[in-house]
């Protein structure tokens, strides 16, 4: 039995782990969560751990984003796996933190998407919402010997939602401010920015997906340095590039950029066969390497821009971006985003220059989700998502 429960404690400790799209590793947090008398909460990072996929485990993920290869045993052993995967991520993390998993009151995973299909399909005349997650909660639990929250997006589905992004939830715990309107841009393998109103209440947060984070950058930058590199780091590869304007102009004709709010977007949409499609094109125009990764960089950094112009700027003029997710450590990524948005007024800072993590924001986010679950109470917000109501997600393995 856990001594760290949920009766009678004010301060506990929790694990969040955290796989996103881009499929780079496990990220593993463990966080202090320790309620105010005037009913708030403060959150303390006290550990993270990066474990990363080894390379054949991350092919195995890979082929699980193609339906035709996804089989059903496929799918089923691998649930499994990362499951125990998690696992192992999770108990080093604990160790790092200096407790045991006795004094760990939750574990909330979030797991692999697999396939995320948020707008509806007609079946057997129902309407249809589905996100596919996977990272058994039952073999985390069994494990570690710790109660684990997992799979927490079907819920939101079920009320209506698009069970994303879920992020903002924590984001408007943990940043909001009275005078200030901020914007908080993950750059992962998607790009999804939440908009905090200086003094707001919860029901005025939103949040939606840009498009792509790094997810057409790593995708073209695999195909052009095949077995050499899986990112461009540091932004190395785009610094020596130039912007082509007839590719960046087709880019960003991308219908979802335009697609009313709310909205959200994955792999389904940016992934290989998009990739494909612009490579065909840079070969057509006889593009250098650094030339396409420079412009889909730009590209990106665009898109995010171009968001904020759209749907948040006339209603929420913002004083700040803060940039998370991998993305913050692409200096040419931030750079161009600086370009878009400084001009507008919008001062751009990544989770770093603010003294907090960006690699962590995720997994720490997947903890305090997991500890709302344990309580009882709600962890969406129905504004960001679309759901018709608040509703309290994640399945609990004790
Ligand atoms: N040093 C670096 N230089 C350039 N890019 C980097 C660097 N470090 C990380 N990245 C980029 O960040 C990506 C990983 O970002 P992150 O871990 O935030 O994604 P994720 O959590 O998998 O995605 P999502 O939030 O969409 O689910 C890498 O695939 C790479 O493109
Ligand atoms: C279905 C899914 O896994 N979506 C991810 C993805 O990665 C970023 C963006 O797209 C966001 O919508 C979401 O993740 C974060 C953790 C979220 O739900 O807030």
């Amino acid at each position: 039995m856990n001594s760290a429960t949920y009766d009678n404690h004010s301060s506990r400790y929790a694990v969040g782990l955290m796989s996103g799209t881009s499929v780079d590793g496990i990220d593993a947090a463990v966080v202090q969560i320790t309620d105010s008398l005037d009913g708030g909460m403060s959150v303390r990072l006290i550990a993270f751990e990066n474990s990363p996929y080894p390379a054949a485990v991350r092919q195995d993920i890979f082929d699980l984003f193609d339906p035709l290869k996804a089989t059903v045993n496929k799918i089923g052993s691998m649930n499994v796996l990362l499951g125990e995967l998690y696992a192992e991520a999770a108990l080093s993390v604990i160790t790092a933190a200096g407790l045991r998993p006795v004094d760990v009151a939750v574990i909330g995973s979030h797991g692999q998407t697999i396939y995320h299909a948020p707008e509806s399909e007609q079946l057997h005349g129902y309407d249809i919402h589905y996100t596919v997650q996977i990272g058994e909660g039952s073999v985390i639990a069994a494990r570690t010997g710790v109660p684990c929250v997992s799979d927490f997006r079907p819920a939101d589905m079920a009320v209506g939602g698009q069970g994303a992004p879920l992020v903002p939830f924590t984001e408007y715990l943990l940043y909001r401010e009275a005078h200030r309107t901020l914007l908080l841009q993950n750059i992962g393998g998607i790009g999804n920015m939440t908009v905090i109103p200086a003094g707001c209440t919860q029901e005025q947060v939103y949040a939606f997906d840009t498009g792509p984070g790094n997810m057409i950058i790593d995708g073209v930058v695999e195909r052009l340095y095949p077995g050499q590199l899986t990112m461009d780091t540091g932004g190395a590869i785009a610094r020596q590039g130039e912007i082509h304007e007839g590719l960046l102009n087709l880019l960003m004709q991308e219908p979802y950029y335009s697609q009313s709010l709310p909205k959200s977007t994955g792999r389904e949409q940016f992934g290989s066969s998009y990739i494909d499609w612009l490579l065909d094109y840079a070969k057509r125009e006889d593009m250098k390497a650094e030339d396409v990764v420079a412009t889909v960089t730009k590209l990106t950094a665009w898109s995010i821009g171009d968001a904020y112009c759209r749907y948040v700027r006339a209603q929420n003029p913002a004083d700040a971006l803060l940039v998370g997710g991998g993305g913050s450590y692409n200096p040419v990524l931030v750079e161009f985003l600086r370009q878009e948005l400084e001009p507008l007024g919008v001062q751009v800072m990544t989770q770093e220059e603010i003294g907090q993590s960006s690699d962590a924001k995720e997994a720490v986010a997947f903890a305090l989700l997991a500890d709302y679950t344990m309580k009882q109470q709600p962890n969406n917000l129905p504004n960001v998502t679309g759901a018709a109501r608040p509703i309290i997600m994640g399945k609990i393995s004790y």
